[in-house]
């Protein structure tokens, strides 16, 4: 079986900057996700469940795993050189790597190191998301917001980590999805799923229906029409919802199927972060022949305005996502 590592090399000229140093960014990812892993699959016997004490820009009580994984990638981005900065969910503010090396560095990384926090203390599977940029801002100089604020479809590369029965990474460089196993007894990562296509038609929702009463007319439209029994659609659809993104998408990203985290009259922008949760996932979705929305448009098309901000969303499936997107237009006020 092909590793990650030859892979990457195998495909160095894919990127379109092929110097290398996304290459060696990627291992550094590779790295980061190996030590993760290893704790993570400890979780309960050491001391890395719980909250750490601390609460984030958004509000939320930061889980040890979450400070733990956010310092293991931030650690593994600074060291190499190609990285300036790192924005992520755990950081209030965008990061600059201050060494000479960091400063000419091409590239800024957006980060969700832990998603599914939840989950953590109830060994359900969890996940890293990350997000890939060539700098706006000119090299040597310190990064700024700007490298940061990018729409979606600038990104050079993206993908997810999912610690689950098995740690896989999946990601792309805009040459298609690939995913691939951790072997622990090896220390490799290996190709495993090779040129991921999601269905156009899936047969799973993934929403949190305990919101129900606050959702858009839209969703609750669309959520009658999963749940009505209809032989030629294979409907009724199954309801899935791990409560981890990353999981929930990755099923649903081999499967088929649609995951929907819709604004609320509580949220009026949804809860999920466009910068480091929303958009990788759209560019994983849409290399895959998915769509990715905020049930108005392309997710990869907003134009960002600051680094923790929220947008609904709806990806998987391309006429599941089409469906809501056409009842959204219907029904929901402008
Ligand atoms: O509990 P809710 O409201 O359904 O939200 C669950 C969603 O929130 C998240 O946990 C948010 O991500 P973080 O855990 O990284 O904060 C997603 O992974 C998940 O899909
Ligand atoms: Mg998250
Ligand atoms: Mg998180």
């Amino acid at each position: 079986m092909k590793t990650l590592g030859e892979f990457i090399v195998e495909h160095q000229h894919d990127f379109p900057h092929a110097t290398g140093e996304l290459s060696s960014l990627l291992s550094a990812i590779r790295l980061a996700a190996k030590v993760c892993h290893r704790e993570i699959n400890k979780a309960g016997l050491v001391d890395i469940t719980g909250a750490a004490g601390d609460v984030n820009i958004q509000g939320e009580a930061q889980q040890k795993l979450d400070v733990y994984a956010n310092n293991k990638f931030k650690a593994a981005l600074e060291a190499r050189g190609e990285v300036c900065g790192i924005a992520s969910e755990e950081e209030d503010n965008f990061v600059i790597f201050e060494s000479d090396l960091s400063r000419d560095g091409k590239y800024v990384v957006l980060m969700d190191p832990l998603d599914g926090s939840s989950n953590i203390d109830v060994n359900v599977s969890v996940g890293t998301i990350f997000s890939i940029y060539k700098r706006i801002s000119e090299r040597g100089q310190p990064a700024q917001l700007e490298d940061f604020l990018q729409p979606g479809h600038k990104q050079v590369a993206a993908g997810y980590v999912v610690y689950g029965s098995s740690t896989m990474l999946v990601f792309t460089t805009g040459n298609g999805v690939n995913g691939f196993t951790y072997d622990p007894s090896l220390g490799v990562f290996c190709l495993s799923h090779q040129k991921i296509k999601t269905p156009a038609d899936g047969q799973i929702y993934s929403i949190n229906e305990g919101n129900y009463h606050k959702f858009p007319q839209s969703v609750k439209q669309y959520l009658k029409y999963c749940q009505e029994p209809d032989d030629a659609t294979n409907r009724p659809y199954t309801a899935r919802y791990i409560g981890s993104l990353v999981s929930d998408f990755h099923r649903n990203l081999l499967k088929g199927g649609i995951y929907l985290y819709p604004s609320t009259a509580s949220n009026p922008e949804g809860k999920l972060r466009l910068l480091y949760e929303c958009n990788p996932l759209a560019f994983l979705a849409e290399q895959a022949g998915g769509i990715a929305s905020d049930g108005r448009g392309r997710i990869m098309d907003i134009e960002p305005t600051s680094l923790h901000q929220r947008t609904p969303y709806f990806i998987g499936s391309s006429n599941m996502v089409k469906r809501v997107e056409a009842l959204v237009a219907e029904l929901d006020q402008a």
